[in-house]
């Protein structure tokens, strides 16, 4: 199943510098391996924000909740999911 999910980081003003830059290692780790995975298919910063607009591909809501409450951010962010279905306009015949 795919779905597409906005992340906008939210981080305290009064966070040290070091622990978020701990978090944000964490966060780059856990998220380059999914990529390999390929649960994590698209990852493309928001320009202008601290934000990003992804597209998972999971097997079901649950495994998405799974990834997306394990993130090392995910106490310091705002997300919002949509789920995708195939468009029926839709050309490439390897996507869905
Ligand atoms: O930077 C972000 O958008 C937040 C998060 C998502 C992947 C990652 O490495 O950090």
């Amino acid at each position: 199943m795919l779905f597409q999910v906005e992340m906008t980081v939210l981080l305290p003003p009064e966070m040290p510098a070091e622990r978020a830059a701990e978090i944000k290692a964490a966060e780059k780790a856990y998220a380059q391996d999914l990529q390999r995975q390929g649960k994590w298919r698209h990852l493309w910063r928001v320009a202008g924000s601290y934000a990003n607009v992804s597209i998972f591909d999971v097997e079901d809501n649950a495994e998405l909740q799974e990834i997306v409450g394990n993130l090392p951010l995910f106490p310091y962010m705002q997300v919002s999911v949509k789920p995708l279905c195939r468009h029926p306009s839709a050309v490439r015949e390897d996507d869905s």
